[in-house]
């Protein structure tokens, strides 16, 4: 199948909506209720992800107009539009920060997807082979800047990197989103048939949940310990059946009660979501 701009970037706004519309997640915004994220509804994602509908159309072209042989500088062009859209986020939420995490990751899958399309039928190892290309090299260059930045202006992944050598968003992106293309995605297709679509990415996103470090649960919690914690959840909700089950859906409830109690979040994990969805849409199995 060989997709064009248009209809990549109306996946990418599709998938921000299916995720918020996905329920219920602990530690995070779905219909039902804000969870650990008093400054935010359903509504809040919905003005988001619409005010970000010209961004992804603009990385949309961006990919498939590119015709250079260094896709580092692919991603530059990229870069420089999501700056230009974070702020547009801000604007739409009155300074809420829902999607900042969505708006890098999904910019990124947005521009390679449209890349590699413009000469091929769409593939996701394909378009992985291209984020990597895009991203070589990016982590360990965007952390060297922070040498000598004060504290005060360092962001959670920034800290985080600082102290534990975590690399965050970035380390996932540059090695090609492995979380999504290699662990969630064979889950999300195995599921094709099996249960109804709600079910089905409440298991995507656990088991994102037990796979990923999630900076922002990390910035939550204060300490990366709660990542051992989250994976283990993970595991039992698995080990009960999922959400297809009551007792996994048990396990999701008193889940979420720990995450309003704690105030944790799992925003990384939402993120990771997103993109699931979306080259689940790319691949037609949704
Ligand atoms: C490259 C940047 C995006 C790096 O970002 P930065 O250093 O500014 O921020 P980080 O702290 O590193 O985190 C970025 C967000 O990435 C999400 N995330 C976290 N872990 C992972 C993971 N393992 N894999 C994938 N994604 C992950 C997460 O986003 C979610 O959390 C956001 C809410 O965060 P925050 O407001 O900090 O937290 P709260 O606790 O909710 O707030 P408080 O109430 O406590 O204040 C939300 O957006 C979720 O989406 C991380 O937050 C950046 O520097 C950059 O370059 N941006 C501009 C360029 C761009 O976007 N280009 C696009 C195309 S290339
Ligand atoms: N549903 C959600 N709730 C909170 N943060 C998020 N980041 C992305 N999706 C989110």
């Amino acid at each position: 199948m060989q997709y064009d701009s248009r209809f990549i970037a109306q996946a990418a706004v599709r998938a921000l909506l299916y995720e918020v519309s996905v329920h219920p997640k602990p530690g995070l915004v779905d219909p039902v209720g804000s969870g650990p994220h008093p400054d935010m509804t359903v509504f809040t994602f919905i003005d988001s992800a619409v005010a970000l509908r010209d961004y992804f159309d603009a990385a949309a072209r961006c990919g498939a107009d590119f015709a250079g042989a260094d896709l580092t500088a692919l991603f530059e062009r990229l870069r420089a539009l999501g700056r230009g859209a974070e702020r547009e986020m801000f604007e739409a939420t009155d300074g809420v920060n829902t999607h900042k995490g969505a708006v890098f990751s999904l910019g990124v899958a947005v521009g390679a997807t449209s890349h590699y399309c413009k000469s091929h039928d769409y593939g996701t190892t394909g378009v992985q082979e291209v984020i990597k290309r895009m991203l070589a090299g990016f982590t360990a260059r965007d952390l060297r800047l922070l040498e000598g930045k004060p504290d005060f202006e360092l962001t959670a992944g920034e800290r985080q990197y600082l102290k534990t050598g975590a690399t965050g968003v970035r380390g996932e992106a540059e090695a090609g989103f492995p979380s999504v293309i290699d662990v969630a995605l064979p889950l999300l297709r195995g599921s094709r048939g099996n249960g109804d679509l709600n079910t089905r990415l409440l298991d995507v996103l656990m088991l994102l949940a037990g796979r990923t470090e999630d900076s922002n649960l990390v910035k939550r919690a204060g300490d990366p310990a709660v990542l051992d914690w989250m994976h283990d959840r993970s595991e039992r909700y698995f080990s009960l059946g999922g959400a297809g089950t009551e007792a996994g859906m048990r396990l999701l409830g008193e889940l979420n009660e720990e995450c309003l109690e704690r105030n944790l979040s799992l925003g990384g994990s939402a993120d990771l979501l997103i993109l699931t969805i979306f080259f689940g849409f790319m691949e037609g199995i949704m």
